[in-house]
């Protein structure tokens, strides 16, 4: 404890405000999802610290080191940014990773990104691995801390019995299971976007939705039909209103395959939502896509999904 008050001391030298802002905590990580794995972390580090600064990576290290193995990620930047502050963080500290960042070794990385943050604390979990090829782990970052820092690698929150992670939430929506992910994200798993122009068939087939489009780099639910919910993003306290949401690519019509995310609004065939911000709460996956030979067999199927999606949000 002693030894600890002198590196506070002497740290207190060489940042001069460091008294004034209290015990700094910081962590690192992709935190794509900020799941419930990502919240123990921040929960953790709550309890021992005043201060809270997440490091995080953008875009994600993957899509620099190796591009075809690079995961789709679970939402964009500033919901990540909004996620950690909800969960604890006073500040987001983004690294613009690319070319040059991932030739860093770990001593690179830990005096170009952690000192000048101050830690008095830095908290990962278990498995971190950091800094070219990944060559950091816990016990280096410790060696590296020179006893300027304490270093906690904290065991891994899990869920029946596996890691909480942002792979397996991945996987969880690559199999269509909604609930999985909402389970490990420790919230309803949504998809955001600006709603786009679809092939205008919607309101000829009694069903007009909003599209969200999903670019190579987003991980979106496998295909198939969901029940949920939308809601504007840009009206303060807007509605959540019942959805029938689809995932595909229309695969009874002949258009180029473009997967989208498009949302039938019960019962509301008023709505105009070309270019407004709308996010999509899935609640349970109800069947697969299916290609159909007539219109009329889809606009039956649709009938029958509308009707389940109404018993499930009742
Ligand atoms: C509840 C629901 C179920 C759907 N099921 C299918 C389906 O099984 N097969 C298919 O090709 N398209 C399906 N779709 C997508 C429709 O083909 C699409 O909404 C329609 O063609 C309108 O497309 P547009 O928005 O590009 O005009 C479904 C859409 C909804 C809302
Ligand atoms: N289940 C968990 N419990 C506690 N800490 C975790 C857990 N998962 C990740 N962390 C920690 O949170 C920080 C950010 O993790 P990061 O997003 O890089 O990993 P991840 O969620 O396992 O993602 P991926 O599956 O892509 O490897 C790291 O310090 C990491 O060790």
């Amino acid at each position: 404890m002693a030894q600890q008050n002198t590196d506070a001391q002497q740290r207190g030298r060489q940042d001069p405000d460091a008294r004034q802002r209290g015990r700094t905590a910081v962590l690192i990580g992709n935190f794509d999802g900020v799941h419930r794995g990502h919240q123990a972390l921040l929960r953790a580090a709550r309890d021992q610290a005043d201060r809270l600064i997440v490091v995080t990576f953008w875009p994600h290290p993957m899509s620099v080191v190796r591009p075809d193995k690079a995961p789709r990620l679970l939402t964009d930047l500033p919901t990540r940014e909004r996620l950690l502050r909800a969960a604890g963080a006073d500040e987001v500290e983004v690294v613009g990773f690319d070319d040059d960042t991932s030739e860093w070794t770990p001593e690179e990385f830990v005096d170009r990104v952690l000192r000048p943050l101050h830690p008095d604390l830095i908290m990962v979990g278990e498995n971190f691995r950091f800094g070219h090829r990944a060559a950091g782990d816990v016990g280096r970052l410790t060696d590296l801390s020179r006893g300027e820092f304490e270093v906690t690698g904290l065991p891994l929150a899990d869920i029946d019995g596996e890691p909480v992670s942002s792979t397996r939430v991945r996987a969880a929506l690559a199999d269509g299971d909604v609930e999985a992910a909402s389970e490990l994200l420790g919230r309803p798993y949504c998809y955001d976007g600006i709603v786009v122009r679809g092939h205008q068939r919607g309101r000829e087939l009694g069903f007009p939705t909003a599209n969200l489009p999903v670019p190579d780099w987003r991980a979106a639910p496998a295909d198939g039909v969901y029940g949920g919910w939308a809601r504007r993003l840009d009206v303060p306290d807007a509605p959540r209103w019942p959805a029938a949401i689809s995932v595909g690519t229309n695969p009874t019509f002949d258009d180029v395959p473009e997967t989208v995310v498009e949302a039938y609004v019960l019962d509301r065939d008023d709505l105009e939502l070309y270019g407004v911000p709308l996010q999509v709460e899935f609640v349970e996956r109800l069947r697969g896509q299916v290609a159909f030979t007539g219109m009329d067999d889809l606009i039956e199927q649709m009938h029958a999904d509308v009707r389940r999606c109404r018993e499930l949000l009742n």
